[in-house]
């Protein structure tokens, strides 16, 4: 009866729904498709054909679970700001991340989520605090040590994804993993290799669905657990060193929730929940090199406009603030790769959409709790209607006349679970690009082909990012 007046008070139309067997009532078949394309890397590209044919709004049935596929930057809104509090992440994600982050910022919703949340908002509130500009460069220089000379070919998304875990470990917990150094410890060599497992194993299990509970999770569990020991001995270090006298030792998260009174528990997941976002930066970056690499005329103009409005010394907070090209070649890098190009959540109750209905598509679209949304940033960055006739193109000028508020751009999420870290980010992969293109005039493209999807974390190229720079 609920479903019955809301569809009437909402003026819902039917959504198109993808074409099955007549057999399989319950999905089984579109399962395996998905499976396929997820082995075959091809998941984005099966995804955005699917847009192509059935619209911006379809729905599918997968092991009896009704999915509604979009990428039409009304409902991604609506999902993500406007009708925030009628859809869940924890549901979905919540299982995959509890044996290392239980009470995480990812594994809960709803007043649990909004007190870790607000916890976070605090600490990340003064980014000037918290952007350490002479820490970045001394990742900087370690970075350095990774690039051969004479522009000789080298993977360049290996060593981000290095540099993103150390700079993150520096923030999260005041020390660096050392994935950079040639010989880190044996304990945080460890470490990175158990997150390196963990992450793997969240993601496939996450595409896996139910097939999950097939595989063993022996080595998953392992990894879990030394990883927490490893990080709670950070924390209950730090919950016993007290109030900080100063801030000789620069901003740290752990020190910052220390000095607000939150518990060793507390700092590590927090601690760990920022460390497995951290591969957003490597994606990111790697994306803007690999980019970079293919657009000779980019490079030189945004070379050209650090030395002219920078020069050649490391960059202060403000320089980094207002070179707008800069921010347009990273807007749309993002846009082509953005590190989360598959999200989805579940309606907590009956709800709508308020489009993808009806012949045209332009009526609401009824959701019933517990229906699974699965929204393609993929394929909303390539709407001709958001980003002009040419969106397979990188063009970073398009962003002199776009806002990066434009509809269904969202790199960063949006709404009240936009990434906390946004503006340490574009300030951190700010400060990367404009030291090496300071450093370095040229970047040479040694990728073969294109870009191949790896859906890890966060979106990688399967083949590295083959760069020289000289
Ligand atoms: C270019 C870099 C980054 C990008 C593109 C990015 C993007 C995102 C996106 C798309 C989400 C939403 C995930 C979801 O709801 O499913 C997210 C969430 C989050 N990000 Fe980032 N992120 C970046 C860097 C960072 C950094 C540096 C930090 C921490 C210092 C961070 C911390 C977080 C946290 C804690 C969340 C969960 C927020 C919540 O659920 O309330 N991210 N990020």
């Amino acid at each position: 009866h609920k479903i019955y007046a809301l569809e009437q008070q909402y003026g819902c139309g039917n959504v198109v729904k993808e074409k099955a067997p007549r057999w399989d009532l319950l999905g089984v078949t579109k399962l395996l498709e998905f499976a396929h394309h997820f082995r075959s890397k091809t998941a984005l590209e099966y995804t955005d054909r699917l847009f192509k044919i059935y619209g911006n709004t379809y729905m599918s049935q997968i092991l009896g679970y009704r999915i509604h596929f979009t990428c039409d930057p009304t409902n991604i809104k609506h999902i993500l700001s406007t009708n925030f509090a009628d859809y869940d992440s924890s549901k979905l994600r919540g299982h995959l991340f509890d044996p290392i982050t239980p009470h995480g910022i990812f594994t809960v919703d709803g007043p649990d989520w909004r007190a870790i949340r607000d916890q976070l908002r605090i600490q990340m509130s003064n980014n000037r605090r918290i952007c350490d500009l002479a820490m970045f460069e001394q990742q900087f220089q370690t970075f350095l040590q990774c690039v051969p000379p004479d522009g000789q070919k080298f993977d360049i998304q290996e060593c981000f994804i290095s540099l993103a875990i150390d700079i993150q470990s520096r923030f999260a917990f005041g020390d660096s993993i050392d994935t950079l150094h040639p010989c880190p410890s044996p304990a945080k060599k460890r470490f990175a290799q158990d997150l390196h497992i963990i992450k793997e194993t969240i993601v496939r299990d996450g595409f896996r669905g139910p097939l999950r509970h097939l595989s063993t999770k022996l080595e998953f569990q392992q990894s879990c657990a030394r990883a927490r020991r490893f990080i709670i001995d950070y924390a209950e270090r730090e919950v016993a060193k007290g109030q900080s006298q100063d801030s000789a030792e620069g901003y740290y998260l752990m020190m910052g929730l220390r000095d607000k009174g939150a518990d060793a528990a507390q700092l590590a997941n927090q601690a760990l929940s920022i460390l497995l976002a951290n591969d957003s930066i490597a994606t990111t970056l790697s994306g803007i090199f690999f980019l970079l690499s293919r657009h000779e005329r980019v490079v030189s103009k945004l070379r050209q406009t650090i030395m002219e409005e920078i020069g050649s010394n490391p960059p202060t907070y403000d320089q980094l603030m207002k070179i707008a090209y800069l921010t347009h070649v990273i807007h749309e890098s993002m846009r082509f790769f953005p590190v989360a190009p598959l999200n989805a959540r579940t309606a907590n109750k009956h709800t709508v959409l308020p489009s993808g209905g009806g012949l045209d598509g332009s009526k609401p679209v009824l959701i019933r709790k517990d229906d699974i949304l699965v929204f393609s940033s993929w394929s909303s960055h390539r709407l001709e209607a958001s980003f002009g006739l040419d969106p397979e193109e990188f063009r970073p000028e398009r962003w002199e006349t776009l806002s990066a508020d434009v509809a269904g751009f969202i790199p960063f999420n949006k709404g009240p679970r936009l990434c906390p870290g946004k503006r340490y980010a574009m300030i951190f992969i700010s400060y990367m690009v404009v030291r090496l293109l300071q450093t370095f005039s040229h970047v040479t493209n040694y990728n073969p082909g294109p870009w191949v999807e790896r859906l890890s974390m966060t979106l990688e190229n399967d083949n590295g990012v083959l760069v020289g720079l000289s």
